[in-house]
């Protein structure tokens, strides 16, 4: 049995640079990952079966990122071999945290291992895609640079802090910041280097400020700290801190039923480290 991590990621900064042909937006962003993380159970099934053992509340088996991962590669390479799957869900749902997104790549990485259905990790990332744009950086599972729809990707070497990281209760639907018209949609490309030096923010700050109060009241809370931004389309917030206990000290001042977690960013995914230790490989 396997039991492998999927991380969550954090936007740090989130611009619109236009649309494609088919209404999709053409975005900018650099990915860290972070060690909060759901964790995955995978038992080889000889029978070829794939059986979700723990469904989440509100999403049915065959919507469940995890069963249509291992459905796809399944498929794509008629592997015979089938899998019992269970999820230890701790990244909250809906928050921009991609749980779903990273939940679909550990299950297509740890099932082409145990299925030796031998894909490259390219190949991995190109079925990820087909599951939803996040899928393929936490198949790369380094820190990333991303253009297109998030999947043109190079990989970054950040600085490694703290986070403080807070979802507000209410899930914000990614469609509807981006058919939200009010939303900026034309923003000049920037530069690696530009980003580097601290430009950037999330243009999907400003429409989910207006439309959800709650996340902007914690916005203006958490910047009394250290400047406060939010990942994706939201509804979960962050900000940096250079040393673990002041990320825990200001978590101890939020209000209590806050949801609230400190985590490190990674510039590797934990799940790299499970599988490189199982094929026995040196990074
Ligand atoms: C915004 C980001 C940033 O990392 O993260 P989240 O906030 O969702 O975590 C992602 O690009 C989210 O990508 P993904 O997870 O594939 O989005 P989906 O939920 O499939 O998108 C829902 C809908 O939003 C619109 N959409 C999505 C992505 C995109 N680049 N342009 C779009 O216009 C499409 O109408 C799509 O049908
Ligand atoms: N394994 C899964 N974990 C989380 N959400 C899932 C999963 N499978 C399908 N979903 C659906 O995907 C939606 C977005 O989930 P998630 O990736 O957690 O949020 P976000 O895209 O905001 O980061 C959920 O609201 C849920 O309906």
């Amino acid at each position: 049995m396997l039991t492998w991590p999927a991380p969550a990621k954090l936007n740090l900064f989130l611009h619109i640079t236009g649309r494609r042909g088919d209404g999709y937006h053409l975005l900018q962003t650099a990915f860290q990952l972070i060690d909060f993380c759901d964790w995955l159970e995978f038992q080889l099934c000889p029978d070829g079966n794939i059986q979700h053992l723990s469904p989440l509340p509100g999403v049915s088996v065959e919507q469940d990122l995890v069963y249509r991962a291992a459905r796809l590669l399944q498929q794509r390479t008629a592997c015979s071999q089938g899998a019992e799957i269970r999820i230890h869900k701790r990244l909250p749902m809906g928050g921009g945290l991609g749980g779903g997104s990273s939940d679909a790549a550990t299950t297509l990485v740890a099932l082409n291992h145990l299925w030796a259905t031998g894909l490259s990790t390219s190949q991995l990332a190109q079925l990820g895609l087909e599951l939803g744009a996040d899928v393929p950086v936490f198949i790369y599972g380094r820190a990333a640079w991303g253009e297109g729809v998030g999947e043109q990707l190079q990989p970054l070497e950040l600085s490694e802090p703290w986070y403080l990281v807070f979802t507000p209760p209410v899930q914000v639907s990614t469609r509807e910041i981006f058919t939200a018209p009010e939303l900026t949609r034309d923003c000049k490309p920037m530069t690696i280097s530009s980003f580097l030096s601290g430009e950037g923010q999330n243009v999907c700050e400003p429409v989910v400020r207006q439309r959800y109060p709650i996340v902007a009241e914690t916005l203006d809370w958490l910047s009394q700290f250290s400047p406060a931004r939010m990942t994706g389309t939201g509804s979960s917030v962050f900000a940096m801190f250079d040393e673990k206990a002041k990320a825990l000290e200001a978590l101890a001042q939020a209000p209590s039923h806050w949801r609230g977690i400190v985590a490190k960013g990674c510039n590797y995914s934990p799940l790299l480290g499970c599988l490189e230790e199982a094929v026995g490989k040196q990074r």
